[in-house]
């Protein structure tokens, strides 16, 4: 029998480029079964890379990406085809197909991955809607949607193969106020009511931190620091710190390296 370990996501010793660039300099990061983590840290420092790493669509230069177990940039196609299934992703781009009903959109997973009859398939996304708050929405098209509902059915789709893993790129942006709180409160909601792991990727310190059970602060190749909320909140680590109260200045400063100001004013000076 396979044993299951805490870890539904476990990246080891991970090395990850870009050109000459060094995006992730053998990063170490394990993702609790059952539980939403965060990942969070500034922009550009490898969010999405890490979404993509875990779901295939990159392969690190070093390290494994288990996933279950299994390390992902060694399945064969079939495998991982098979691994895909128990994934569900909502990319900030995640876009709904524009031409299909809010029924297709929910449908469509199910169609391509399965053989099920269309009443079971009917059934199965009036569930899904249900469960993110739309059902009522079944009939019609997308631009018929506010930006809120869009990424509401999307999340009805990524769900609709029931994942095991639930992974949210930036899924806050361009929300206003309450339908973020609505994502806030169901992102919560679906993982505890159906079982998932989620593993959420924003820069939305307040939202995140007030859905998260555990984060991983994420900067200059490296994990900076994990651990529970409060823990991060009053953390020693005056980058954590910075970056946990949302300051300015501080390790990671304002000013990208430059020259010195006043050798760049008189430099102008000298041109005049
Ligand atoms: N297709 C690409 N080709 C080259 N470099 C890329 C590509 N995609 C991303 N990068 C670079 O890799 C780094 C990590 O990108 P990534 O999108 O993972 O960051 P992020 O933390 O998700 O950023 P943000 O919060 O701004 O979305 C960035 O510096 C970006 O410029």
């Amino acid at each position: 029998m396979t044993e299951f370990s805490d870890y539904i996501v476990e990246l080891q010793d991970v090395t990850f480029r870009r050109g000459d660039r060094i995006i992730f300099d053998r990063v170490n990061i394990r993702i609790p079964r059952g539980k939403v983590t965060a990942i969070m840290g500034p922009s550009g420092c490898g969010k999405t890379t890490f979404l993509r790493l875990i779901g295939a669509q990159l392969r690190p230069d070093g390290g494994k990406i288990l996933v279950n177990g299994q390390n992902i940039p060694e399945l064969g196609r079939d495998a991982l085809f098979r691994a895909r299934e128990h994934m569900g992703m909502l990319f900030q781009s995640g876009a709904l197909f524009t031409d299909l009903s809010v029924f297709e959109n929910v449908a469509f997973p199910l169609r391509v991955h399965t053989d099920l009859p269309e009443d079971m398939i009917r059934d199965i996304v009036l569930l899904k809607l249900q469960a993110v708050g739309l059902r009522g929405a079944i009939g019609l098209m997308p631009d018929e949607l506010s930006g809120g509902m869009k990424r509401r059915v999307a999340l009805a789709r990524a769900i609709a193969l029931d994942p095991q893993l639930m992974m949210y790129d930036e899924p806050f942006v361009g929300q206003d106020p309450i339908s973020m709180g609505v994502l806030v409160r169901l992102i919560r909601l679906l993982n505890d009511a159906l079982g998932l792991t989620s593993i959420v990727v924003s820069h939305d310190l307040t939202e995140t931190a007030s859905i998260a059970d555990y984060i991983y602060v994420v900067g200059d190749t490296q994990v900076l620091g994990h651990g529970r909320p409060d823990e991060l909140m009053n953390s020693d680590n005056p980058r954590i710190r910075q970056f946990m109260k949302g300051e300015p200045d501080g390790p990671v400063p304002f000013h990208f390296p430059a020259s010195r100001y006043m050798d760049d004013l008189l430099k102008g000076d000298r041109k005049a």
